[in-house]
């Protein structure tokens, strides 16, 4: 028997003992050990439920237990989870986390205790929900050097703006419906204004760039000042708006990385991504373009993810665990040109002579365009007095 203890009984803390009760058979042919969950740490009690008697409010109940070699953390935030998944870590236990904000904070601190205590720190569910990416960046796609990373990975963001555009629901409204189906964070904030965005895209490129990012670097921009204009513009152009998070390391070894919502054509791989499905697109210079694809929230597939990793460490298959670098880097500013999205109700012809040649689409009112490519700041210079709405980055095709 590998006994695992389990922090944090909500979304996706309940899918793991729910998979791992669910699918006992299957798993322990997997592991090569039947898998049980021994105690779940929680504030609250759930006594409905038929292992209601596995409950505790201590975290030294799991700890000090011998029998409990694997814990998952699924509490969130970073406090106490950066004390438990450390303590539990001195106390020789293997940790499997679905935490990115505590991954993105702690991480290479983490993994460091992880190699001197002789252990494995594991956060597969940290970054895509479901999708498999942690593993195949590490491991599958390690002969390359990686270029650049993009990807939609946020669900609760994607799941929005897909309703948004699909149905012309009101943001607010579906932001509900995310919070009732677990996709969002306890609180939104993280999701719709980019940060949990910006938390995952530091995450793998500090894998793939073998620099630890600091993610607080990172210029975000999210989804709450998108109007629905803004979406009805973009279809006017055969695009989409999606919240993109991307990293890229250039020639010279400088990295650049923002979360920021762009306008991406029908044809791009991460247009056709939908509701709280996420990608990531990896390009690396062996292998080319690789596309992720999967559910980026929800119970069950975090769930998925989190089993994983304790299947991994149980079976103790020679796989190693991820490595988030000790040495960091500074990223730099990105000051690439790109052509941009903006609305405005001036004369067409007051605003193409002050921003020079652009795409437009004419609505009752208001005119959207898309300019030649240029810095954001240049845009903003030329387009005072003009009421622009919020510049949109147009991704292009290369
Ligand atoms: N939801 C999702 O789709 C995904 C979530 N994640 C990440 O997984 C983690 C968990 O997310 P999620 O399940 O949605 O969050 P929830 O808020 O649903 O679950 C967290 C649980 O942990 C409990 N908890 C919090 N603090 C403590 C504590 N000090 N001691 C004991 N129990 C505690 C909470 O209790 P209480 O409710 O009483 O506070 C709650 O039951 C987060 O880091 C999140 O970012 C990652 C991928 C997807
Ligand atoms: N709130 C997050 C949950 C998964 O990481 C999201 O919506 O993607």
């Amino acid at each position: 028997m590998a006994y695992v203890g389990i922090l944090g009984h909500g979304t996706v803390g309940s899918g793991v003992v729910e998979v791992l009760m669910k699918n006992a058979d299957s798993i322990q042919k997997r592991a090569g050990e039947r898998i049980v969950v021994k105690r779940v740490l929680d504030l609250r009690e759930f006594p409905e439920l038929s292992y209601s008697g596995l409950f505790t409010k201590r975290f030294e109940d799991i700890l000090e237990d011998p029998e409990i070699k694997v814990v998952a953390e699924m509490m969130g935030g970073l406090k106490p989870a950066y004390d438990f998944v450390s303590r539990a870590m001195e106390a020789g236990k293997h940790v499997v986390t679905s935490n990115k904000e505590l991954v993105s904070t702690y991480g290479p601190e983490l993994t460091q205790t992880a190699q001197r205590m002789g252990v494995r720190f594991m956060f597969e569910a940290s970054v895509g929900g479901g999708i498999p990416i942690i593993r195949p960046l590490s491991q599958c796609l390690s002969a390359n050097r990686v270029s650049e990373i993009q990807g939609i990975l946020n669900g609760t963001t994607n799941y929005i703006l897909t309703r948004m555009g699909n149905e012309g629901l009101d943001y607010h409204t579906v932001l509900a419906d995310a919070q009732k189906l677990g996709y969002a964070e306890k609180d939104p904030t993280n999701d719709v204004e980019g940060f949990d965005s910006t938390r995952k895209i530091a995450i793998l490129a500090s894998i793939a760039f073998q620099k630890f990012i600091d993610y607080r670097q990172i210029d975000t921009e999210g989804i709450t000042k998108i109007q629905m204009e803004d979406i009805e513009g973009a279809k006017a152009f055969g695009m989409n708006i999606k919240l993109i998070g991307s990293a890229r390391m250039d020639e010279s070894g400088e990295i650049t990385a923002r979360v920021s919502p762009c306008l991406v054509p029908h044809s791009y791989p991460l247009s056709g991504i939908f509701d709280v499905f996420n990608g990531v697109l990896v390009k690396g210079d062996a292998v080319g373009d690789v596309m992720f694809y999967g559910r980026g929230a929800g119970k069950l597939p975090t769930a998925s993810a989190v089993v994983a990793d304790i299947i991994d460490i149980v079976k103790k298959s020679d796989f190693k665990a991820p490595i988030l670098p000790v040495e960091t880097q500074d990223i730099v500013p990105d000051t690439e040109a790109a052509s941009f999205f903006v609305r405005s109700a001036k004369p067409v012809e007051e605003v193409t002579a002050a921003l020079g040649e652009c795409d437009t689409a004419e609505f009752e009112g208001w005119t959207a365009y898309i300019t030649q490519p240029m810095t954001e700041k240049a845009l903003l210079q030329k387009g005072e007095g003009l009421a622009l709405s919020m510049p949109i980055r147009v991704i292009t095709e290369e």
